[in-house]
């Protein structure tokens, strides 16, 4: 039984737009990989018909918390599917380590993990294609947070197709500003017709982010992250940002630069994982 249920963070190990579709959505190629540190929630159901998160996140109001509204969207799909009741309740506690609008996935980590412990502890029983169909309504990315497989992404982020990238180790630095996904996505001089290429060719290139240029342009200190990590080792931004990681074949490497940075910068240091810890966790 788990306790603690785990909500990692993931890379966008590269991420390059091919286009946008008519009601605005950009459609991309992105290759998404576990990272093994995130946040982490508690669950203890009951019979009390009401939702309540203990631990909010400041500025988010409960409502708007994707951990409420996964909670509550999985709550009214059970009972119009006679699956739950109006009873059905759970207070939620969340210990939040993963930086927010870092480019981390920590809001749509947060809502696959909510709905798949809800789907399990009130015994709901939707399958995970279920479950990231609802999710996929709360975030691009919570369906890949929901099969828990490192995937290359294509349409906006929901057609995934299974790979298993190096699992490196990676130094990853938080700019101490939070970067809007709109902010990136509305900037007119965004490469945006980078053309679709195949699975293999994709897995055999060199990688990059379409979204570094305008992140770079427009938050000054993630410029200054990538100058400093890149005297090291390759790096680059993950999502549409803020966050930025360097790439080390070796944990030991990665924690020798991580000795060196200065004290402007706030870093961490992960590994790479194609399955979740959570998804590890749960076959355990
Ligand atoms: C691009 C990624 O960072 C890759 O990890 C994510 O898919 C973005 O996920 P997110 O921050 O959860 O973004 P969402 O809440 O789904 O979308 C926020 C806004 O970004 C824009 N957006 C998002 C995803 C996408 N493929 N194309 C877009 O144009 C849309 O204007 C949307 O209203
Ligand atoms: N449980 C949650 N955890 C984090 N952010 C949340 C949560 N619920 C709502 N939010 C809101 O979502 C915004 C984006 O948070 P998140 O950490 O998911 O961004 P991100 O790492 O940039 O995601 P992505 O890589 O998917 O673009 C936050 O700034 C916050 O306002």
């Amino acid at each position: 039984m788990i306790k603690r249920w785990p909500s990692p963070g993931k890379l966008n190990l590269f991420l390059y737009i091919t286009g946008q579709r008519e009601d605005g959505y950009h459609t991309l190629q992105t290759l998404f990989q576990f990272i093994d540190y995130g946040d982490a929630l508690t669950f203890n159901v009951d019979q009390k018909h009401r939702i309540t998160l203990i631990d909010n996140i400041d500025n988010v109001a409960c409502e708007e918390n994707l951990i409420y509204r996964a909670a509550q969207q999985l709550k009214a799909r059970a009972i119009d599917d006679h699956r739950g009741d109006e009873n059905i309740g759970v207070t939620i506690g969340l210990d939040k380590k993963l930086p927010m609008g870092g480019g981390l996935g920590g809001g749509s980590s947060n809502a696959a993990t909510t709905l798949i412990a809800l789907n399990q502890l009130w015994k709901l029983n939707y399958s995970r294609e279920q479950l990231a169909e609802i999710g996929l309504k709360l975030g691009a990315d919570v369906p890949i947070f929901i099969h828990g497989h490192a995937a290359l992404a294509e349409g906006i982020g929901e057609v995934l197709t299974p790979v298993t990238p190096a699992e490196k180790w990676y130094l990853i630095a938080h700019p101490g500003v939070s970067i809007p996904t709109p902010v990136i996505f509305q900037d007119p001089e965004l490469p945006r017709h980078t053309p679709r290429r195949s699975v293999a060719q994709l897995m055999h290139s060199s990688w990059s982010n379409d979204c570094e240029g305008i992140a770079r342009k427009r938050f000054r200190k993630v410029d200054e992250l990538l100058n400093w990590l890149l005297e090291y080792a390759p790096s680059r931004l993950t999502g549409t940002g803020a966050c930025v990681f360097a790439e080390f074949d070796s944990e030991a490497a990665a924690r020798q630069v991580l000795n060196l940075t200065p004290s402007w910068m706030t870093c961490f240091v992960a590994k790479g994982a194609n399955v979740s810890q959570l998804h590890r966790q749960l076959s355990e």
